[in-house]
Protein backbone atom coordinates (compact mmCIF):
# COMPACT_ATOMS: atom_id res chain seq x y z
CA UNK A 1 0.00 0.00 0.00
CA UNK A 2 1.10 3.23 -0.87
CA UNK A 3 0.92 5.97 2.34
CA UNK A 4 -0.74 9.37 0.83
CA UNK A 5 1.52 11.23 3.06
CA UNK A 6 4.00 10.05 1.17
CA UNK A 7 2.66 10.22 -2.25
CA UNK A 8 1.94 13.52 -0.91
CA UNK A 9 5.56 14.48 -0.07
CA UNK A 10 6.51 16.46 -3.41
CA UNK A 11 3.34 18.84 -3.90
CA UNK A 12 4.40 22.38 -3.55
CA UNK A 13 1.55 22.94 -0.85
CA UNK A 14 3.39 26.18 0.28
CA UNK A 15 1.68 29.49 0.54
CA UNK A 16 3.28 30.85 -3.01
CA UNK A 17 1.94 27.76 -4.69
CA UNK A 18 -1.57 28.40 -6.21
CA UNK A 19 -4.22 25.89 -6.36
CA UNK A 20 -4.69 24.57 -9.95
CA UNK A 21 -8.61 24.25 -9.74
CA UNK A 22 -10.90 25.91 -7.22
CA UNK A 23 -14.72 24.91 -6.55
CA UNK A 24 -17.02 27.08 -4.34
CA UNK A 25 -20.65 25.92 -3.01
CA UNK A 26 -21.11 24.29 -6.08
CA UNK A 27 -24.75 23.22 -6.54
CA UNK A 28 -26.43 21.32 -9.02
CA UNK A 29 -30.30 20.60 -8.59
CA UNK A 30 -32.60 18.22 -11.48
CA UNK A 31 -35.66 19.85 -10.48
CA UNK A 32 -36.77 19.22 -7.02
CA UNK A 33 -33.85 16.92 -6.66
CA UNK A 34 -30.65 17.74 -5.41
CA UNK A 35 -27.64 16.24 -7.59
CA UNK A 36 -24.90 17.90 -5.80
CA UNK A 37 -24.91 20.26 -3.02
CA UNK A 38 -22.93 23.45 -1.21
CA UNK A 39 -19.50 21.58 -2.48
CA UNK A 40 -16.15 23.44 -2.65
CA UNK A 41 -12.59 22.40 -2.58
CA UNK A 42 -9.05 23.17 -3.99
CA UNK A 43 -7.23 20.81 -6.37
CA UNK A 44 -3.13 21.59 -6.50
CA UNK A 45 -0.90 20.62 -9.57
CA UNK A 46 0.45 17.46 -9.53
CA UNK A 47 -2.15 16.22 -7.25
CA UNK A 48 -5.03 13.06 -7.04
CA UNK A 49 -8.18 13.98 -5.31
CA UNK A 50 -10.78 10.97 -5.08
CA UNK A 51 -14.33 11.34 -5.05
CA UNK A 52 -15.63 8.31 -3.12
CA UNK A 53 -19.89 7.49 -2.03
CA UNK A 54 -22.37 5.26 -2.88
CA UNK A 55 -24.31 5.20 -6.20
CA UNK A 56 -26.77 8.36 -6.65
CA UNK A 57 -24.52 10.18 -3.71
CA UNK A 58 -23.30 12.88 -6.47
CA UNK A 59 -19.85 12.10 -8.05
CA UNK A 60 -20.67 12.40 -11.26
CA UNK A 61 -23.22 15.52 -11.52
CA UNK A 62 -19.79 17.22 -9.27
CA UNK A 63 -17.43 15.34 -11.98
CA UNK A 64 -19.67 16.59 -15.15
CA UNK A 65 -19.96 19.75 -13.85
CA UNK A 66 -15.96 20.39 -13.03
CA UNK A 67 -15.50 19.45 -16.13
CA UNK A 68 -18.02 21.46 -18.47
CA UNK A 69 -20.02 19.02 -19.49
CA UNK A 70 -23.32 19.47 -17.20
CA UNK A 71 -24.11 23.30 -16.22
CA UNK A 72 -24.39 23.95 -12.28
CA UNK A 73 -27.65 25.60 -10.59
CA UNK A 74 -25.17 27.87 -8.48
CA UNK A 75 -21.04 28.53 -7.07
CA UNK A 76 -18.10 28.74 -9.17
CA UNK A 77 -15.42 26.63 -10.85
CA UNK A 78 -12.16 28.78 -11.39
CA UNK A 79 -9.23 26.92 -13.33
CA UNK A 80 -5.62 27.94 -13.30
CA UNK A 81 -4.99 28.81 -17.13
CA UNK A 82 -1.60 28.08 -18.71
CA UNK A 83 -0.74 31.60 -18.42
CA UNK A 84 -1.46 31.75 -14.72
CA UNK A 85 -4.33 33.52 -14.99
CA UNK A 86 -7.26 31.99 -12.75
CA UNK A 87 -10.60 31.81 -14.92
CA UNK A 88 -13.99 31.10 -13.98
CA UNK A 89 -15.12 27.98 -16.49
CA UNK A 90 -18.37 28.95 -16.90
CA UNK A 91 -17.12 32.58 -18.25
CA UNK A 92 -14.84 30.85 -20.59
CA UNK A 93 -15.73 31.21 -24.47
CA UNK A 94 -16.85 27.77 -26.48
CA UNK A 95 -13.14 27.88 -28.44
CA UNK A 96 -11.33 28.59 -25.15
CA UNK A 97 -13.65 25.55 -23.17
CA UNK A 98 -12.83 23.25 -26.38
CA UNK A 99 -9.26 24.21 -26.42
CA UNK A 100 -8.99 23.30 -22.99
CA UNK A 101 -10.56 19.81 -23.21
CA UNK A 102 -8.92 19.13 -25.94
CA UNK A 103 -5.08 19.87 -24.80
CA UNK A 104 -5.18 21.28 -20.81
CA UNK A 105 -7.64 18.33 -19.45
CA UNK A 106 -8.02 14.69 -20.04
CA UNK A 107 -11.25 12.73 -19.63
CA UNK A 108 -11.14 9.09 -19.19
CA UNK A 109 -14.22 7.93 -19.22
CA UNK A 110 -15.91 4.07 -17.35
CA UNK A 111 -16.85 2.97 -21.04
CA UNK A 112 -13.44 3.18 -23.18
CA UNK A 113 -15.96 3.23 -26.36
CA UNK A 114 -17.32 6.77 -25.15
CA UNK A 115 -14.01 7.98 -24.91
CA UNK A 116 -12.53 6.05 -27.93
CA UNK A 117 -13.14 6.14 -31.50
CA UNK A 118 -14.02 2.33 -32.19
CA UNK A 119 -13.43 2.81 -36.40
CA UNK A 120 -10.29 4.18 -36.48
CA UNK A 121 -7.01 2.76 -36.15
CA UNK A 122 -5.17 2.57 -32.59
CA UNK A 123 -2.28 4.84 -33.26
CA UNK A 124 -4.79 7.41 -34.89
CA UNK A 125 -7.14 7.30 -32.04
CA UNK A 126 -3.59 8.55 -30.20
CA UNK A 127 -2.28 10.71 -33.14
CA UNK A 128 -5.87 12.92 -33.18
CA UNK A 129 -5.44 14.39 -30.00
CA UNK A 130 -1.70 15.47 -31.11
CA UNK A 131 -3.36 16.65 -34.18
CA UNK A 132 -5.74 19.03 -32.22
CA UNK A 133 -2.71 20.56 -30.76
CA UNK A 134 -0.82 21.41 -33.98
CA UNK A 135 1.00 18.37 -34.90
CA UNK A 136 0.98 17.51 -38.40
CA UNK A 137 4.12 15.03 -39.36
CA UNK A 138 3.18 12.07 -40.27
CA UNK A 139 6.04 10.63 -39.00
CA UNK A 140 6.53 12.46 -36.09
CA UNK A 141 2.67 11.45 -35.63
CA UNK A 142 3.45 7.70 -35.77
CA UNK A 143 6.42 7.68 -34.19
CA UNK A 144 4.61 9.47 -30.28
CA UNK A 145 1.92 7.12 -31.37
CA UNK A 146 4.14 3.87 -31.26
CA UNK A 147 5.61 5.18 -28.08
CA UNK A 148 2.61 5.82 -26.26
CA UNK A 149 1.30 2.39 -27.18
CA UNK A 150 4.16 0.90 -25.31
CA UNK A 151 3.76 2.95 -22.35
CA UNK A 152 0.02 1.70 -21.86
CA UNK A 153 1.60 -1.66 -22.52
CA UNK A 154 0.09 -2.29 -26.02
CA UNK A 155 1.93 -4.26 -28.42
CA UNK A 156 3.44 -2.07 -31.29
CA UNK A 157 2.28 -4.31 -33.45
CA UNK A 158 -1.37 -3.64 -32.85
CA UNK A 159 -1.11 0.35 -33.93
CA UNK A 160 -3.23 -0.16 -37.24
CA UNK A 161 -5.86 -2.64 -35.61
CA UNK A 162 -9.47 -0.85 -34.61
CA UNK A 163 -10.20 -0.88 -30.39
CA UNK A 164 -13.26 -2.76 -31.19
CA UNK A 165 -10.74 -5.56 -32.08
CA UNK A 166 -9.45 -4.89 -28.57
CA UNK A 167 -9.75 -6.67 -25.10
CA UNK A 168 -11.59 -4.21 -22.49
CA UNK A 169 -8.40 -3.97 -20.79
CA UNK A 170 -6.61 -2.83 -24.21
CA UNK A 171 -9.35 -0.34 -24.81
CA UNK A 172 -8.99 1.64 -21.55
CA UNK A 173 -5.42 1.55 -21.71
CA UNK A 174 -5.65 3.04 -25.24
CA UNK A 175 -8.36 5.52 -23.97
CA UNK A 176 -5.41 6.02 -21.33
CA UNK A 177 -3.09 6.98 -24.09
CA UNK A 178 -5.32 9.05 -26.01
CA UNK A 179 -5.76 11.29 -22.92
CA UNK A 180 -2.21 11.70 -21.47
CA UNK A 181 -0.39 12.12 -25.26
CA UNK A 182 -1.12 15.90 -25.10
CA UNK A 183 0.87 16.08 -21.35
CA UNK A 184 -2.86 17.39 -19.83
CA UNK A 185 -2.48 19.31 -16.28
CA UNK A 186 -5.86 17.77 -15.01
CA UNK A 187 -7.43 14.72 -15.83
CA UNK A 188 -10.85 13.48 -15.03
CA UNK A 189 -11.44 9.62 -14.35
CA UNK A 190 -15.18 8.39 -13.96
CA UNK A 191 -14.87 4.87 -12.50
CA UNK A 192 -11.64 4.25 -15.00
CA UNK A 193 -11.34 0.53 -13.95
CA UNK A 194 -15.22 -0.18 -13.31
CA UNK A 195 -16.69 -2.92 -15.35
CA UNK A 196 -13.23 -4.68 -15.48
CA UNK A 197 -11.59 -8.36 -14.55
CA UNK A 198 -9.99 -8.40 -10.97
CA UNK A 199 -6.88 -9.00 -12.58
CA UNK A 200 -7.13 -6.55 -14.77
CA UNK A 201 -8.00 -4.08 -12.66
CA UNK A 202 -5.01 -4.34 -10.83
CA UNK A 203 -2.77 -4.21 -13.60
CA UNK A 204 -4.75 -0.91 -14.89
CA UNK A 205 -4.48 0.42 -11.62
CA UNK A 206 -0.63 -0.31 -11.12
CA UNK A 207 -0.25 1.27 -14.63
CA UNK A 208 -2.29 4.45 -13.90
CA UNK A 209 -0.16 5.43 -10.58
CA UNK A 210 2.81 4.90 -12.28
CA UNK A 211 1.62 7.07 -15.19
CA UNK A 212 0.50 9.96 -12.19
CA UNK A 213 3.37 9.62 -10.89
CA UNK A 214 5.73 10.01 -13.55
CA UNK A 215 3.90 12.81 -15.61
CA UNK A 216 2.67 14.67 -12.08
CA UNK A 217 -0.82 14.59 -13.41
CA UNK A 218 -3.56 16.23 -11.42
CA UNK A 219 -6.25 13.70 -11.55
CA UNK A 220 -9.83 13.82 -10.04
CA UNK A 221 -11.14 9.97 -10.43
CA UNK A 222 -14.84 8.87 -9.24
CA UNK A 223 -14.97 5.83 -7.83
CA UNK A 224 -17.11 3.97 -5.41
CA UNK A 225 -14.11 1.46 -4.84
CA UNK A 226 -12.12 2.77 -1.76
CA UNK A 227 -9.38 0.55 -2.86
CA UNK A 228 -8.91 2.56 -5.55
CA UNK A 229 -8.68 5.21 -3.96
CA UNK A 230 -6.56 4.11 -1.33
CA UNK A 231 -4.19 3.00 -4.22
CA UNK A 232 -4.51 6.20 -6.58
CA UNK A 233 -5.22 8.90 -4.53
CA UNK A 234 -3.69 11.93 -2.08
CA UNK A 235 -7.33 13.21 -0.87
CA UNK A 236 -10.79 12.02 -0.56
CA UNK A 237 -14.17 13.88 -0.62
CA UNK A 238 -16.84 11.42 0.61
CA UNK A 239 -19.99 12.51 -0.45
CA UNK A 240 -23.80 11.10 0.55
CA UNK A 241 -26.54 12.64 -0.98
CA UNK A 242 -25.09 15.08 -2.84
CA UNK A 243 -22.82 16.48 -0.30
CA UNK A 244 -19.95 16.50 0.80
CA UNK A 245 -19.63 14.78 3.88
CA UNK A 246 -16.28 14.13 4.79
CA UNK A 247 -12.59 15.26 3.49
CA UNK A 248 -8.77 14.78 3.90
CA UNK A 249 -5.95 13.14 3.32
CA UNK A 250 -6.81 9.70 2.07
CA UNK A 251 -4.81 7.46 4.79
CA UNK A 252 -5.94 9.37 7.45
CA UNK A 253 -9.42 9.96 6.24
CA UNK A 254 -9.43 6.02 5.48
CA UNK A 255 -7.64 5.25 9.13
CA UNK A 256 -9.44 7.29 11.47
CA UNK A 257 -13.11 8.05 10.13
CA UNK A 258 -14.46 10.67 11.45
CA UNK A 259 -18.20 11.36 9.86
CA UNK A 260 -20.33 7.78 10.90
CA UNK A 261 -21.22 7.61 7.12
CA UNK A 262 -17.42 7.57 6.11
CA UNK A 263 -17.13 4.62 9.30
CA UNK A 264 -19.55 2.83 7.58
CA UNK A 265 -17.94 2.55 4.34
CA UNK A 266 -14.82 1.83 5.59
CA UNK A 267 -16.18 -0.84 7.88
CA UNK A 268 -18.15 -2.57 5.47
CA UNK A 269 -15.17 -2.93 3.22
CA UNK A 270 -13.33 -4.62 6.25
CA UNK A 271 -16.00 -6.83 6.60
CA UNK A 272 -15.20 -8.33 2.86
N1 LIG B 1 -30.42 13.59 -15.49
C1 LIG B 1 -30.90 13.50 -14.27
N2 LIG B 1 -32.18 13.85 -14.02
C2 LIG B 1 -32.70 13.79 -12.76
N3 LIG B 1 -31.98 13.39 -11.68
C3 LIG B 1 -30.71 13.04 -11.87
C4 LIG B 1 -30.10 13.06 -13.16
N4 LIG B 1 -28.81 12.66 -13.03
C5 LIG B 1 -28.63 12.38 -11.72
N5 LIG B 1 -29.76 12.61 -11.02
C6 LIG B 1 -29.93 12.45 -9.57
O1 LIG B 1 -28.90 13.14 -8.90
C7 LIG B 1 -28.45 12.40 -7.78
C8 LIG B 1 -26.95 12.15 -7.93
O2 LIG B 1 -26.72 11.30 -9.06
P1 LIG B 1 -25.27 10.98 -9.63
O3 LIG B 1 -25.44 10.20 -10.89
O4 LIG B 1 -24.48 12.21 -9.69
O5 LIG B 1 -24.69 10.02 -8.49
P2 LIG B 1 -23.44 9.03 -8.52
O6 LIG B 1 -22.86 9.09 -7.16
O7 LIG B 1 -22.57 9.36 -9.66
O8 LIG B 1 -24.13 7.63 -8.77
P3 LIG B 1 -23.54 6.34 -9.56
O9 LIG B 1 -22.33 5.88 -8.78
O10 LIG B 1 -24.68 5.38 -9.52
O11 LIG B 1 -23.20 6.81 -10.95
C9 LIG B 1 -29.28 11.13 -7.73
O12 LIG B 1 -30.35 11.33 -6.84
C10 LIG B 1 -29.79 11.00 -9.15
O13 LIG B 1 -31.04 10.33 -9.17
Amino acid sequence: MIAAAAKIENLDRSSEALPLLSVRSLTRTYGTRIGCADVSFDIWPGEVLAIVGESGSGKTTLLNCISTRLEPTSGTISYRMRDGEMRDLYQLGEAERRHLLRTDWGFVHQNPADGLRMTVSAGANVGERLMAVGQRHYGRLRATATDWLGRVEIDAGRIDDQPRAFSGGMRQRLQIARNLVTAPRLVFMDEPTGGLDVSVQARLLDLLRGLVNDLGLAVIIVTHDLAVARLLSHRMLVMKDGRVVEHGLTDRLLDDPQAPYTQLLVSSILQV
